[in-house]
């Protein structure tokens, strides 16, 4: 199992370029399954959940051509509408196979994603949507089983009103919608920039949407959708994360197409905290020095602070001048960093849905294991300050969703290194 060592206290300095965001990658492949025609995404990102979702449309039969960030595939043909166990366990966004799978062919099986180590995220709200557009839905031995009742063709139109905002239920609505027969509400949709970027590819294909980006989106089904060649919006949240390390370690680095209007809750914080962030033309601009000051933050739905944000920027507090205090709203169980910066000397006592942290004036490197995705980026932040040597476990879950992050970092002057 491959690691990270880090030997910390290196000022970063330099240029990095943001790869494709992993979360408009990932529904974006799934919509190649709503078209008979050829699809080519630009700039899709190089990492495990992308491969994993390559792999998982593969299986069904889509052919795929990867040339290095230019995926096409070529859904003309499909052999079985079903994602199996074996692929989604490892990336819970499988489930968004669901709604282009029905739409297009009438029918899907695909399995229950069950919880990951953040919480437990079901699926009812995207189950009940379907339903709403008149899938019939049964859920056995694991499976999501879904088809079209006896003598209907298509999915119909619905006025959708999920009971929380919802990334991917709203991701999986909009790419049914857009098939369906008549006209679909999407209310309390969800609002984040990979929704907007998912929208735009599927207009590029021909689908009639309005609202998106708006908690209230509109979809006029159309009865086919042809190809398109589309564009992965910059990863915000890698772009954050590297915002919060130089942020950590002190430097001045360029974040090549870093889109700051993505991240404005981010930003705000981090120039409250004595950073210096600044949107420019090829992206955006951060420098920092020294200690700054701890901020407290609670995570919300977009356009609120992030939570796939929330454990990098803890590293900042931990290490930051004064108290603060973290509050996590989205996900049940998103402080399994809190006990492994602990390791490195950092002082957070977690009460529930929020953590209580005092800013101490440094760490020390130690071995330690990541434990998902955004955890493992915290813990690298954290190895960048901290005094010595850290060794970061189980890097497979920062695998699964950050693109070359060692090397990234590496040329803008980190000391990492992969031990195979
Ligand atoms: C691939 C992808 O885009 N992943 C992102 C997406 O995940 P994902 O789309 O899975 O997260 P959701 O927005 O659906 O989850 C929000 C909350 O709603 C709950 N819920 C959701 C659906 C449902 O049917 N029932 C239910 O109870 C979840 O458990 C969670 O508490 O949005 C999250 C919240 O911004 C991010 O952390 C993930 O990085
Ligand atoms: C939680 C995340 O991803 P996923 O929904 O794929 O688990 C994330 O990107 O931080």
């Amino acid at each position: 199992m491959d690691k990270l060592l880090i030997r910390g206290g290196r000022r970063l300095q330099g240029e990095i370029r943001i790869s494709g965001a992993k979360n408009a990658a990932l529904p974006e492949l799934c919509a190649a399954l709503l078209t008979a025609d050829p699809v080519t995404l630009a700039n899709v990102p190089r990492l495990q959940d992308v491969s994993t979702m390559v792999k998982l449309v593969q299986n069904m039969g889509v052919a795929v051509d990867v040339a290095g960030e230019r995926v096409t595939l070529d859904a003309s043909r499909l052999s079985s509408p079903e994602a199996p166990y074996e692929l989604v366990k490892t990336m819970r966004a499988s489930v968004l196979a669901l709604g282009p799978l029905l739409a297009r062919f009438g029918e899907a099986t695909v399995s229950l994603p069950g919880g990951c180590a953040i919480g437990s995220r079901p699926v009812d709200q995207h189950i009940k949507g379907m339903q709403q557009m008149g899938a019939e839905i049964v859920v056995e031995h694991g499976y999501m089983i879904a088809r079209l009742p006896r003598g209907r063709e298509r999915l119909h139109g619905a006025h959708i009103r999920t009971d929380m905002v919802t990334v991917t239920g709203t991701e999986n609505f909009l790419m049914a919608a857009s098939l369906a027969e008549g006209e679909t509400v999407l209310e309390n949709a969800a609002m984040e920039p990979e929704i907007t970027d998912l929208a735009e590819m599927l207009i590029a294909m021909g689908a009639d949407i309005e609202g998106h980006g708006s908690s209230r989106i509109r979809v006029r089904g159309v009865e086919r959708l042809h190809g398109c060649t589309h564009e992965v919006v910059p990863d915000r949240i890698e772009t954050g994360t590297f915002l919060c390390a130089v942020a950590a370690t002190g430097g001045e680095v360029l974040l090549r197409h870093g889109r700051a209007e993505h991240l404005e809750a981010v930003i705000d914080k981090l120039r409250e905290a004595g950073a210096t962030v600044q949107a420019v033309e090829e992206g955006i601009r951060v420098s920092a020095e020294g200690r700054l000051a701890a901020q407290s933050f609670r995570t919300t739905e977009y356009p609120g602070f992030p939570t796939d944000m929330q454990a990098q920027f803890m590293v900042l507090n931990v290490i930051g001048k004064g108290a603060s205090l973290v509050t996590e709203t989205i996900f049940e169980n998103r402080f399994m960093h809190v006990n492994e910066l602990a390791r490195l000397g950092a002082k957070i006592q977690v009460d529930g849905k929020s953590a209580l942290i005092e800013g101490v004036e440094r760490l020390s490197g130690a071995s330690v294991m990541a434990t998902d995705l955004r955890a493992s980026a915290s813990l690298v932040i954290a190895g960048l300050v901290a005094e010595g040597e850290t060794m970061v476990d189980r890097i497979y879950h920062l695998d699964r969703g950050y693109d070359r992050m060692e090397e990234k970092l590496r040329g803008i002057g980190a000391d990492i290194e992969r031990i195979r």
